[in-house]
């Protein structure tokens, strides 16, 4: 499979996407958000730093979002963006309304 399709599938198949590093603390308060608040909904999490198509994962975010950085978020196939993104959309209520949809 190529990385535009394992990146498409993951999005298109899960509720929750999280494209994620494991060393990274962005990303760790964004799962933490998701594991306190919406905890029936386990999202997937690539952890790109653990996978040999990491880089080419990031590659291909990049190119489809324009956002290298991760965390990078995907709730029923909308971008949501890294952590203060997400944060804020949980803030004003539009994370709630992306999850229950
Ligand atoms: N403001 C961003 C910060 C994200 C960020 O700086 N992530 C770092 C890792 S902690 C990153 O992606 N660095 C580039 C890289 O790892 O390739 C957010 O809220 O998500």
């Amino acid at each position: 499979m190529s990385v535009k399709e394992i990146v498409e599938q993951t999005i298109a198949e899960n509720k929750i996407a999280i494209f994620s590093k494991s060393w990274c603390p962005y990303c760790k308060r964004t799962k933490a958000l998701f594991a306190s608040e919406f905890p029936d909904e386990a999202p997937v999490i690539l952890e790109l730093d653990e996978r040999e198509d990491g880089d080419a994962i990031q590659d291909y975010l990049e190119q489809k979002t324009g956002q290298r950085s991760v965390p990078n978020v995907f709730v029923n196939k909308t971008q949501v963006g890294g952590n203060d993104k997400t944060q804020a959309a949980f803030q004003n209520g539009e994370l709630g309304r992306l999850v229950s949809q």
